[in-house]
């Protein structure tokens, strides 16, 4: 499949979301994602008004389900959201549900194995019949190992593996460096999402230049450069 450059919102007001939404379509990014902390302060508004001013642009809405998987992912459907999250520690019940409401109504569901037995879950995301995996090593998860001295994990640590156990597309996530996010195509993850450097931490991802639009169309044509990635590594 064709790499796909996604942003995540991590940010907690709709004015900012929508802005940053605006200047990430203009630079070339493909799907927008409705960070967890912007859905918590704004609730499904805030797909709602990503949806009215990106009506064509894929939506991902980050909202981590874990349970009452039906309504959550039917509520982001009618919100506008095409991209839900189920987690893989949820039940399997859950996911059962969160899939079926995407077929019902017509959206992707990725799931997410976060804080669980990454290459085992993964496959089991795939068997319930999520169409991609979130491959992800959580904030606080990094953090705490962190500040017990102790090596940061990377989602990059087990991407290979987990790639090869599926044959669904899988993102990687979690405290990559811009430069590690954009070379994940390499590993066979196509889908390159940009989260903290970009939303967070913007100062550092300006380049020369120090324009964020500028820096983001450049990231955007690299991504889109590499062309075809096999997805199971298959070639
Ligand atoms: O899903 C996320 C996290 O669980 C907080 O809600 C973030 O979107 C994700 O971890 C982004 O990671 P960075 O790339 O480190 O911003």
């Amino acid at each position: 499949m064709k790499p796909i450059v996604q942003i995540s919102l991590d940010l907690t007001n709709i004015e900012e979301a929508l802005e940053t939404a605006a200047m990430a379509m203009r630079a070339g990014v493909d799907w927008l994602e409705a960070g967890t902390p912007l859905i918590l302060a704004e609730g499904l508004n805030c797909v709602r008004e990503l949806r009215k001013a990106f009506p064509e642009t894929p939506i991902v809405a980050d909202l981590k389900t874990m349970d009452g998987g039906y309504l959550e992912a039917e509520m982001m459907a009618k919100a506008g959201a095409t991209h839900v999250v189920v987690m893989s520690r949820a039940h399997e019940e859950t996911i059962h549900c969160v899939v079926k409401a995407g077929q019902d109504h017509g959206v992707k569901v990725m799931g997410d194995n976060l804080a669980d037995d990454m290459v085992a879950a993964a496959k089991k995301l795939e068997d319930l019949g999520c169409d991609y995996v979130i491959h992800h090593v959580g904030y606080d998860e990094r953090r705490g190992i962190a500040a017990r001295g102790e090596r940061m994990p990377s989602p990059l640590d087990q991407l290979k593996e987990v790639v090869e156990a599926v044959s669904i597309p899988v993102q990687a996530v979690g405290g990559l460096s811009l430069e590690q996010a954009i070379r994940t195509p390499e590993y066979g993850a196509p889908l390159v999402v940009l989260g903290a450097p970009l939303t967070i931490d913007a100062d550092s991802f300006k380049t020369a230049s120090g324009d964020l639009e500028d820096s983001l169309r450049l990231i955007c044509e690299k991504v889109h450069a590499y062309g075809d990635v096999a997805i199971g590594g298959q070639k």
